[in-house]
């Protein structure tokens, strides 16, 4: 079912009618963590995020997912450490999640699918000058991977959610100032599992290291059910489609080696 609705969304929306796979590409993702596979690190550091509120710019809706999108113009919001050798300059986040709370995620562990899945992108301000550049570099990008289960509600989430019924449809923006990302990561952020990835869309460009928290963050029912309120199609289209199942079917390892920050 859940592969049915990946392959569904990937035959049918625009995002996919292009190129679904990248030539000789090796190291997409996302991919199925098996736990027992990934090789204890103990050079992987901490991660420290340093996330300035104030550079929180916009919210919308991309007719794939909604983005919260920071000011990146200065090293303001910045992650470092964990497998990363440079500072990385937080320029997006946004989700991917189901039609229903079976599944959702992109990445899983030993199989295990979450309703959904957070993506904090980052891109190297020490090696590249713009977003644009460093998504085209192999070490030009890193997205922390937070996995999303459905408990309590979220109260820092809540003011992201009171906002998307303004970016209903596609190409939609309203402004979206003063929100802490750092709110919506877990407790515990030293045990995450790293490896060397892409992009999850077109141009699915090899460009990310994933840092993927074994911590879950716990969200309502009914703040999910208001993501899956939005809409895949622009306010002129006649036949409205809810944004749901915007995720990628899981891709192969080709040998990579998934590192564990903890035992
Ligand atoms: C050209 O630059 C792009 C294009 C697509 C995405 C979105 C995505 O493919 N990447 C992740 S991560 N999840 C996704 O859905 C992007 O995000 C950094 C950057
Ligand atoms: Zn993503």
């Amino acid at each position: 079912k859940m592969q049915e609705a990946a392959e569904y969304n990937m035959k049918m929306h625009p995002m996919w009618q292009g190129p679904l796979a990248v030539p000789g590409g090796d190291r997409q993702s996302p991919i199925d963590i098996i736990v027992q596979r990934s090789i204890i690190d103990s050079e992987l550091k901490p991660l420290v995020t340093e996330y300035d509120p104030h550079t929180c710019q916009q919210i919308w809706n991309n007719g794939y997912s909604f983005l919260v999108e920071y000011d990146d113009t200065t090293d303001k919001s910045t992650l470092k450490g964990g497998p990363l050798q440079d500072k990385f300059r937080l320029c997006q986040f946004h989700f991917h999640w189901g039609e229903t709370n079976a599944w959702g995620s992109e990445h899983t562990v030993d199989r295990r699918l979450f309703p959904a899945e957070l993506h904090l992108v980052h891109w190297n301000s020490d090696k590249y000058s713009l977003f644009e550049e460093a998504v085209m570099e192999d070490n030009g990008l890193a997205v922390i991977g937070v996995f999303l289960k459905v408990g309590k509600r979220h109260e820092g989430l809540q003011k992201l959610v009171d906002a998307l019924p303004a970016i209903r449809h596609k190409d939609s923006v309203v402004e979206f100032t003063r929100f802490d990302p750092g709110c919506l990561l877990p407790s515990n952020i030293e045990d995450y599992w790293t490896y060397h990835g892409s992009l999850t869309t077109p141009p699915l460009t090899e460009s990310v290291t994933w840092i993927i928290l074994k911590q879950h963050i716990e969200v309502s029912h009914d703040q999910l059910a208001v993501f899956r309120s939005l809409l895949f199609t622009s306010a002129e289209e006649e036949v409205q489609k809810s944004m749901v199942n915007n995720f990628r079917v899981q891709q192969p390892l080709r040998g990579r080696t998934v590192r564990s920050s903890f035992t």
